[in-house]
């Protein structure tokens, strides 16, 4: 591909230019890391939070890169050098141009909470009308070819371009993916072509990156400001504070505004949750949407997973989807694997999985849970290392407030000390326990479990690795739950 083509005038916009001789080099790949770089490679120096990529631009040279983008140019360099403004935005439309094919449908959710679970639904729904379907988040790539786990809930730019391009070309017509904050802070999805946007809810999570809750809702609002096109669709869960300023900028942008919720536009493009009942370990819903209303039976636990369903309805319908045929597959809907995910009992106890690890989360979960436990809630859980750690006295609190048993646990310190994560949230968690082996936590929550309790495991939901340093050790939730209830049979 000619260097003109990959970093055409509308992706270095206005602020750059390059020499015709520059213009038409041939280049054969993209890569933002030296350490990766081939011969014929454009290379994206990139300054990031732990250092800048302009340090490696030698090294890039060395292993082949025939041209570098910066934002700003080293004293010389034997190869040309294009100056950009915003690098991470060059780097992330340049990769859409590497990797051209998209499906004709793309839907990108955000919010705190969520996202996962409405990307696996919208799949689901539109896999349930036909449509050859995948879905790209924390949970990996999932297509009707394969499963891929991957370590980002948003991929780099290159990751993510290439990965689109691959399922296109394997016939996939419809894509839900997760845009992480992160994601959109760092331009990781510009150059998608979104069709619609979805907006869970907001509350606090990564106050380790962002210095603000406001810079944290910017970052989200990217996504309806300016990544869905004018006259896409913007489904947004109306029952948050945060709510409207979601909806006012979704208009601001010329989107299809569809409100969704107990305060959702029912008369009008959006749905309306009239009534929800909890039945066994489902719930019965009536919904409004134009102005019709329709019962359906949703077989998942948790109000909140009402609200990840209404979001992926208002996607699907929002895309040129039939709303009564949508609304009918709800009915079939599967949790993401790890959200509040039912994997055993014991003495007629339920135990969950669930990958809650921030404030919100948890609160959510374990009121989800509490109609299940007529004795006592029992909850293990702990928080990650290197991660936003004013969350965890408030976790602590959470936990201590809204279950009757807490053992507080390991789940990923990363570089920290494990026993001075579990002391910040042991600070506030009234009267818990504190086990830092999770297998061992586990197998203590579950040997006491009773007639009429119920168990949440949370944190790490669909997480097959522990990380610790900077090793990532065999673990997950559901087979230490296995584990302890097979050595309950022995
Ligand atoms: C804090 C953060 O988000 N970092 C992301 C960011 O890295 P960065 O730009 O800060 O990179 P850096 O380490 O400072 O290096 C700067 C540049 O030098 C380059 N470099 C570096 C070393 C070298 O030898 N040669 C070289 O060229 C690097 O490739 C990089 O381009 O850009 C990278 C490329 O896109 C990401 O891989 C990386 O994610 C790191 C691994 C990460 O852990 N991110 C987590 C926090 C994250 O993104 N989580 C969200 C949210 C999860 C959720 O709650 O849903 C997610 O989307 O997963
Ligand atoms: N709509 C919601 N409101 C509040 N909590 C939720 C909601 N949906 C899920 N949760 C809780 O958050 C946890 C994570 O859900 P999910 O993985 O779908 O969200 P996510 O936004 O992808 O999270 P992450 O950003 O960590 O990847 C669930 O296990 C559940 O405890
Ligand atoms: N169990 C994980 C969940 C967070 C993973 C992801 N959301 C991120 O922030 O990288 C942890 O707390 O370490
Ligand atoms: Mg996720």
């Amino acid at each position: 591909m000619k260097l003109c083509d990959l970093l055409g005038q509308d992706v270095l916009g206005n602020d750059a230019a390059i020499e015709p001789a520059v213009a038409a080099l041939d280049v054969s790949g993209i890569a933002l890391d030296s350490r990766v770089v081939r011969p014929g490679d454009l290379f994206v120096a990139i300054a990031g939070s732990k250092t800048d990529g302009a340090r490696f631009i030698d090294a890039a040279i060395a292993a082949g890169a025939i041209a570098v983008v910066g934002d700003h140019a080293p004293a010389a360099t034997k190869v040309p050098f294009v100056t950009v403004a915003n690098p991470r935005r060059t780097l992330a439309l340049a990769a859409a141009r590497f990797f051209p094919a998209q499906p004709a449908t793309i839907a990108a959710v955000t919010g705190t909470s969520g996202k996962t679970s409405v990307a696996a639904f919208t799949r689901q729904i539109w896999e349930r009308l036909g449509y050859a379907s995948a879905s790209i988040g924390t949970i990996g790539l999932v297509s009707p070819k394969r499963t891929v786990y991957g370590s980002l809930t948003t991929p780099d730019p290159i990751a993510l371009h290439r990965q689109i391009d691959e399922i296109a070309r394997e016939g996939v017509t419809h894509l839900a993916f997760e845009a992480s904050s992160h994601g959109l802070d760092q331009y990781r999805l510009d150059g998608v072509r979104v069709s619609a946007g979805g907006f869970t809810n907001l509350s606090r999570d990564h106050m380790d990156y962002h210095p603000s809750v406001a810079h944290y809702l910017a970052a989200k609002l990217r996504l309806f400001r300016e990544l869905v096109p004018p006259g896409g669709a913007a489904v947004i869960s109306a029952d948050h504070d945060c709510s409207a300023e979601a909806i006012e900028a979704a208009k601001a942008r010329g989107l299809r505004v569809m409100a969704v919720g107990r305060n959702g536009d029912g008369a009008g493009e959006g749905i309306r949750l009239t009534e929800a009942v909890v039945e066994g370990f489902a719930q019965k819903l009536t919904l409004e949407h134009r102005g019709k209303r329709f019962a359906i039976r949703l077989p998942l636990v948790g109000e909140f997973q009402i609200e990840n369903a209404l979001v992926s309805a208002g996607l699907a319908i929002g895309t040129g989807s039939d709303a009564a045929n949508v609304v009918a597959s709800l009915e079939h809907l599967e949790g993401a694997k790890g959200r509040l995910e039912r994997v055993g009992e014991r003495n007629g106890a339920p135990i969950f999985v669930d990958y809650a690890h921030k404030p919100d989360a948890l609160a959510k979960a374990l009121q989800a849970l509490r109609p299940y436990a007529k004795r006592r809630l029992v909850v293990v859980f702990g928080a990650g290392g290197d991660r936003d750690a004013g969350k965890r006295p408030i976790m602590g609190e959470i936990a201590a407030e809204n279950a009757d048993g807490v053992i507080v646990t390991d789940d990923n310190p990363r570089s920290e000390k494990p026993e001075a994560i579990r002391a910040a949230i042991l600070a506030t968690a009234k009267g818990a326990r504190e086990i830092g082996d999770r297998s061992a936590a586990i197998r203590a929550a579950i040997e006491q479990l009773e007639e009429g309790d119920a168990l949440l495991i949370a944190g790490k939901g669909h997480e097959t690795g522990q990380i610790v340093g900077g090793e990532v050790l065999p673990f997950s939730d559901h087979e230490a739950v296995a584990a302890a209830l097979a050595s309950r049979v022995a």
